[in-house]
């Protein structure tokens, strides 16, 4: 006792107090022009961005372009459904341009999500919660009441459904962040029901589902990566695949998100006026196997701070999501549990996030394939 034990209670609370210092997030912690980056956010060295290469030398990618307005042109329909299913096999990710969301509401959609993320910390700490379910909820890294290794990156999510009931709820600072996030998720949910409709014709299995997704899910992250001393060191989002059926982007205009190509990580070439599309777990689970949900991560920079807008939209929470009988034959057996929004909270919520864990808990193996077959039998 004595001494030494009050010198080692002090050394908790001061580590305590270090801690918590992190999940205030990644702004304040730049807020005091840091020069180095903290222990905290330092990766294991297999897991940094180019294992010492430079990040610059980075190959950059050209996504497969999808053009709406040909997608809508009945004489064109079918050979965008093609690259589209080119595209989703081959990448999991596509970009769409002509996509008819006003470039005006994007521009003030990335303003007004920038400038949340100015506030003071005050006015951003009443929507930090752990709880993955409330409606908004800001915080930092990825799961941060589980990650060991703090991520470069602090959130916003807004629950955009049902959108009425939800709006009172999102900030209220910066003024114009409801009118503008609402106008914003209106029209992601209509090019989000395009694209389902492609996808599903893409995939010629008819389009019954739709109706579905009009009452799906839908979740709005805007995503602030601040400049960072040493980039080498750390990432902004770790290496993941989305849960969803599609997850559309929206980038500014600093370089950041790779795509796991062919085992290479590959920078996406921003291009104005485009949305990131990437296909998600319940689509490859949907499809299944044929669309692949593909590892995706985020580079941070010592230049330009950055951020992006994720929009998940989904079937609704409860629904199972399971591959379609249509994709289920003799020759391309069942790959795939049925799955729902609930589990993935809970996974979410109980783990920390590595790889493609998720979708991994939800693949058959040999004996669990036997058994569902004779189910179906
Ligand atoms: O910031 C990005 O470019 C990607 C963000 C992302 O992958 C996500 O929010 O799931
Ligand atoms: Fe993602």
């Amino acid at each position: 006792m004595g001494m030494d034990f009050v010198v080692e209670v002090k050394k908790v609370e001061e580590e305590e107090e270090v801690e918590s210092k992190y999940l205030k997030g990644v702004r304040y912690l730049c807020e005091n022009n840091i020069t180095r980056v903290p222990n905290k956010y330092i990766l294991p060295l297999a897991s940094r961005p180019e294992k010492g290469r430079k990040a610059a030398a980075a190959q950059t990618l050209k996504l497969p372009v999808i053009d709406l307005a040909k997608l809508r042109s009945p004489g064109c329909r079918l050979q965008v459904l093609e690259t589209l299913a080119k595209a989703c096999e081959n990448y999991g990710f596509f970009q769409v341009v002509n996509h008819g969301i006003d470039g005006e509401l994007v521009s003030r959609m990335a303003s007004v999500g920038k400038r949340f993320f100015e506030l003071p910390f005050e006015e951003r700490v009443k929507y930090m919660t752990s709880d993955v379910r409330a409606p908004v909820r800001c915080g930092t890294s990825v799961n941060q009441v589980v990650d060991s290794v703090f991520y470069w990156r602090d959130f916003l999510k807004l629950t955009c459904r049902p959108l009425e009931s939800v709006l009172p709820h999102w900030p209220s600072s910066p003024m114009d962040l409801r009118e503008e996030a609402k106008s914003y998720a209106e029209r992601s949910k209509s090019l989000f029901l395009e694209l389902v409709e492609a996808i599903l014709d893409s995939l010629g299995v008819g389009t019954g589902m739709l109706p579905e997704f009009e009452d799906g899910s839908h979740l709005m992250v805007v995503n602030c990566y601040p400049r960072c001393p040493e980039p080498n060191l750390t990432l902004g989002m770790p290496p993941h695949s989305d849960y969803g059926f599609l997850t559309l982007l929206l980038q500014d205009d600093v370089h950041g998100l790779q795509v796991q190509c062919e085992g290479e990580w590959v920078t996406v070439e921003p291009v104005p006026d485009s949305l990131v599309v990437n296909v998600g777990d319940h689509l490859e689970i949907f499809s299944n196997g044929r669309y692949k949900s593909v590892l995706h991560r985020v580079l941070v920079n010592s230049i330009k701070s950055r951020i992006s807008i994720a929009s998940l939209h989904s079937l609704p929470v409860d629904r199972m999501v399971s591959p379609s009988p249509e994709l289920i034959s003799e020759s391309n057996p069942r790959l795939y549990k049925d799955t729902d929004f609930a589990a993935f909270l809970d996974y979410m919520s109980s783990c920390e996030t590595k790889q493609k864990n998720f979708l991994d808990t939800r693949k058959l193996t040999h004996e669990n394939k036997r058994n569902i077959k004779s189910l179906e039998e």
